[in-house]
Parts: structure tokens; C-alpha cells; sequence
């Protein structure tokens, strides 16, 4: 799938959202990717993950296990395992840290996979990896559906996304005038109580 590809089922899903977003890392856009609504119809996430799951293959090869952020990454990683052939966990805050409950667990040697939805700062890819850091398994790289900062990000290992765009994002007290004149609103579920 082409980048256009990617976005056109994002549009046509009214995924591609225009407004002034407060993103997850306290950054502003004039544009959200509502990946929930892409992800809402089965077929939407399955056509997706086949086609970044085989981009994955070529690239990592076997995976055992893979590990997504809840709440965005746990429909792209649950789908992508099973594309893979591998399991499904996700990782959820607590106090605001992401650990790995429910009983999920790695066995040593697992090779592990991160799966998020949308890229933008690459901070909750990190926090990932950090989660992981105490468990056994080696993290082989990571995926996502959209990267917005079209490779720019950190994400603390190797990435492949499906699609890599470049979005705008401004730091919050140095806004463009159209942005300032408008109301903010938060989509995401980071600092929520
Ligand atoms: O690269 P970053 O700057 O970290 O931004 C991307 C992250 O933001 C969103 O999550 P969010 O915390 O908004 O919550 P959600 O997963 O519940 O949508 C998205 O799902 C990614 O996890
Ligand atoms: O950076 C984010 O928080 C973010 C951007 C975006 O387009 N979509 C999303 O779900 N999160
Ligand atoms: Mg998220």
C-alpha cells in the first residue's frame, strides 16, 4: 500500500480529522488521526495489518511475541499477530507508567515485536521499550500503521511503518494564529484519570 493508500482508508473511515488537536505528548496539530474509527470495522484493520505485516516479515523475520501501548497499539498488535502467527499483549498505565499486567508474560529468547498505531514524538514507543527492559525477550523493532513524523521520531529501535507522513505539530505556546483561535481538544487517553 502506498502512503495515499493509507491515508484514503483513514478518510474514507472520517479517521482524518482537522481541528486543533492536543496530542499525547502535549504537542498541537491542526490534524488527528482518529485511528479508532479505522480500526472500528474489522476488514479496515485487517487490510491494514496484512500489508504492514509482510513489510515485517521481510524485514525481522520470525516474531514470537508482540507488544503493543494500550489503548492504540492493542488492535494493530492483536492484528498483526495473528498475521504473524505470534501472540498479543499490550502494555497499560499505571500512575501514568506503562508496565505489562494480566498475567502476560515473555520467555527468554522470545523475539518481540512493539506495534503502536501513529508515531508522531515517538515518546510512548520509548516507554515501551523501557517496559520491556525488565522483562526477558529481545525486542527485534518496532512497527506502526502511521509514522507523522516521517521517520523523524525516536522511537528507541528500529522502525517500519506502513505509511510515513509528515504532519504538522507545534509546541503549545508557540501556536500559528489559526491554531490559537480555536478551542483544543484532547482525543487521546494519556493523563486521563
Ligand atoms: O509518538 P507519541 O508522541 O507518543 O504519540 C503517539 C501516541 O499517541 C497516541 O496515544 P495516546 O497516548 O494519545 O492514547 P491512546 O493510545 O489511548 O489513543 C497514539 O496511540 C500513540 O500511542
Ligand atoms: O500524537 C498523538 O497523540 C496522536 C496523533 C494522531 O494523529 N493520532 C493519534 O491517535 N494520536
Ligand atoms: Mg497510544
Amino acid at each position: 500500500m502506498t502512503n495515499d493508500d493509507v491515508l484514503n482508508v483513514f478518510r474514507e473511515a472520517g479517521a482524518l480529522l482537522e481541528g486543533h488537536f492536543i496530542l499525547s505528548s502535549g504537542r498541537r496539530s491542526p490534524v488527528f488521526l482518529q485511528k479508532a474509527l479505522v480500526f472500528s470495522q474489522p476488514d479496515l484493520s485487517e487490510k491494514l495489518c496484512k500489508a504492514l505485516a509482510e513489510k515485517l516479515k521481510a524485514k525481522f523475520g520470525q516474531i514470537d511475541v508482540v507488544a503493543g501501548p494500550a489503548v492504540g497499539g492493542i488492535i494493530p498488535g492483536y492484528e498483526l499477530a495473528r498475521q504473524l502467527g505470534a501472540r498479543s499483549i499490550f502494555a497499560e498505565r499505571v500512575d501514568g507508567q506503562l508496565q505489562f499486567r494480566r498475567g502476560f508474560s515473555i520467555a527468554e529468547g522470545e523475539r518481540v515485536l512493539i506495534a503502536e498505531d501513529i508515531v508522531t514524538t515517538g515518546l510512548s514507543f520509548r516507554e515501551t521499550v523501557e517496559a520491556l527492559e525488565s522483562l526477558p525477550g529481545e525486542v527485534v523493532g518496532g512497527a506502526c500503521i502511521i509514522d507523522r513524523s516521517n521517520g523523524r521520531a525516536d522511537v528507541g529501535c528500529e522502525l517500519v511503518s506502513l505509511a510515513a507522513v509528515d504532519f504538522p505539530d507545534y509546541d503549545a505556546n508557540d501556536l500559528p494564529p489559526e491554531l490559537a483561535a480555536m478551542d483544543a481538544v484532547k482525543p487521546g487517553s494519556r493523563g486521563l484519570a
